[in-house]
């Protein structure tokens, strides 16, 4: 990323990706305690890094890869010598232990899950404050079988006998284990070993930086050109509108497409709840014959999703064509939507519409200000600027829409069937003060039909899933754990209401292994 002079004085500790589908985390994790951080590709070189101005250390993150392999990802040996801290993690360790001479080598077991470290130090450096034994996760097929030159072990465990090591000389430390997700229990606190203790952070990073960062970035980008913003009415797009207003108020144009793929009664309610809001100027776009002629017969997921983003960028170049000077096109992007439609180092999980499925000749510059940022970081935001509750929390709604929740092929039909179950099950849900709770829920049309009795006649018609997950973050979530009762209440409407549907059944698949919505 280009940074403006206000984010080259300001502290910053990189982390450089080499491909865990988690190691943004990393990043957010540091974040958190006010010390800022950002993913940049493991090939950035040191003089990239030191050009970010005021680096305090680097991360070296996990990835899926042996660096023993050929072909392996790995580093510009020159970050060793830049005179700040360095912290290895999993394949970031392993990477270091090869570069100074030490030993990789494939184990005889691999170790996955949550696992107890034995620490030899805890009276300074990562492990300062914590206790003599500790629960990590682990995930590995290699083990480090040779310690390099000038390193101590500072942890182990059965399995793994080098579990963490250090440099102190060199300042150069490594953990064998995950410390940035919640399984490792006092991961955070490791972390933030490094980044105050080590790394000498001040914490100068807030919400309120983050804001003025991305003001003075929006306004250097773009200046006096003008921009349309994919306005959706969910909580990203809404942040990015206030920011960008901000920014440079009336340079900025709104376009919130309805493209029939809506839920009940969302168009007007966004406009109702957004338009001339917080200064936005936004225009509704009647594109539903448009994004249905173009789905015509196509019933693979990814193909679906490739369609409907194609299709919302030429509805903003058509829009655009009709305002004067629109160079950028701004989007509510957040990390999550990056790392699933895959990059370099990540494999796609699925390609989400505003990334994957952009058109290949799109003519925008793109403006993507939280595309570092998880989805509680942009609640947060969104507080920090102002912005009502009702927006802040709703719940999160993808752009592809009820398409991507008609499995196969969409018809009218379909959707009608979809969009009526939606609204019960949305209705049901405030009813009974869930709305907080529960992440995200909505139904799903697997598009199976099945035999059912209905006032003492035959039926074979269609079943409907509910979906309704918790979750901090989208990255991963369980299946919520409503209330039977409420459950059968919601069924019993569903049968009773919506034409064609005879049964009901609940997703009970956390995320992994599944992902939040059906394709
Ligand atoms: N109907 C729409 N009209 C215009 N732009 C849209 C529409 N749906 C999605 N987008 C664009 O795609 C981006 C990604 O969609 P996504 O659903 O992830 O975010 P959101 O709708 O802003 O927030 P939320 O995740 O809370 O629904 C949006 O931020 C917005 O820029
Ligand atoms: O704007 C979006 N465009 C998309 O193409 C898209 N696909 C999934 N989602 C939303 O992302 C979160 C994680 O979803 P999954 O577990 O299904 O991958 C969940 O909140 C999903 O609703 C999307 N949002
Ligand atoms: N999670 C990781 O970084 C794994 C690193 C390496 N591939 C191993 O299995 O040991
Ligand atoms: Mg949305």
């Amino acid at each position: 990323m280009k940074l403006t002079a206000t984010l080259k004085t300001i502290e910053k500790i990189i982390v450089l990706d080499f491909g865990s589908q988690y190691n943004q985390l990393i990043t957010r994790r540091i974040r958190e305690f006010g010390v800022f951080s950002e993913l940049l590709p493991n090939d950035t070189s040191a003089e990239a890094i030191k050009a970010e101005g005021n680096v305090i250390g680097v991360v070296l993150s996990g990835g899926p890869h042996s660096v023993y392999a050929e072909d392996a990802f790995t580093v510009d040996p020159a970050i060793f010598e830049l005179g700040v801290p360095v912290l290895g993690i999993c394949y970031g360790m392993q990477l270091t232990t090869q570069l100074f001479n030490g030993k990789v080598e494939k184990a005889n077991k691999r170790e996955y899950g949550r696992s107890t470290i034995n620490i030899t130090e805890t009276a300074a450096g990562l492990f300062d404050g914590l206790a003599t034994e500790e629960q990590v996760l682990m995930s590995h097929g290699d083990l480090i079988t040779e310690l390099p030159e000038g390193f101590e072990v500072t942890a182990s465990n059965d399995h793994c006998p080098i579990a963490a090591f250090q440099n102190t000389a060199r300042n150069i430390y490594g953990v064998q284990f995950h410390p940035e997700v919640r399984h490792s229990t006092h991961g955070t606190e490791m972390l933030r070993n490094f980044a105050f203790d080590i790394c000498k952070a001040k914490g100068d990073w807030t919400m309120d930086s983050f804001i003025d960062f991305q003001i003075a970035k929006i306004r250097e980008q773009v200046g006096d050109r003008k921009v349309l913003l994919g306005l959706s009415g969910g909580v990203d797009s809404s942040v990015v509108g206030v920011l960008l207003q901000k920014a440079i108020g009336d340079q900025l144009t709104c376009i919130f497409v309805d493209h029939g793929l809506l839920r009940k009664g969302e168009g007007d309610a966004v406009m109702e709840a957004l338009s001339g809001k917080f200064g936005l100027n936004i225009i509704r776009v009647d594109a539903k014959e448009r994004f249905f002629t173009k789905l015509h017969g196509v019933s693979d997921p990814e193909q679906k999703r490739k369609i409907i983003g194609n299709e919302f960028v030429y509805v903003f170049d058509d829009e655009a064509s009709k305002l004067e000077g629109v160079d950028f096109l701004a989007q509510g992007t957040l990390y999550t939507d990056i790392i699933e439609s895959g990059t370099k180092t990540a494999q796609t999980i699925k390609s989400h519409h505003n990334v994957g499925g952009l058109p290949e000749d799109m003519e925008f510059e793109l403006i993507e200000p939280l595309s570092t940022l998880f989805k509680d970081e942009v609640r947060s935001l969104g507080t920090t600027l102002g912005m009502p509750d009702s927006i802040v929390w709703r719940q999160p709604f993808p752009g592809p829409g009820l398409g991507i929740r008609v499995l196969g092929e969409i018809t009218d039909e379909k959707v009608e069937i979809v969009r009526e179950s939606d609204a019960i099950l949305r209705e049901e849900i405030a009813n009974h003060g869930l709305e907080r709770e529960v992440w995200q829920y909505f139904t799903v049309l697997p598009g199976i039909r099945s035999v059912g009795v209905m006032g003492d006649g035959r039926t074979y018609d269609y079943t409907i899933g509910i979906r309704a997950v918790t979750s901090i973050d989208g990255m991963t979530g369980e299946f919520a754990r409503i209330d039977w009762d409420i459950l059968q209440k919601i069924s019993t409407r569903i049968v009773n209401e919506v034409a064609h549907v005879n049964r009901v059944v609940y997703d009970i698949t956390g995320k992994p292994p599944a992902t939040i919505e059906w394709e």
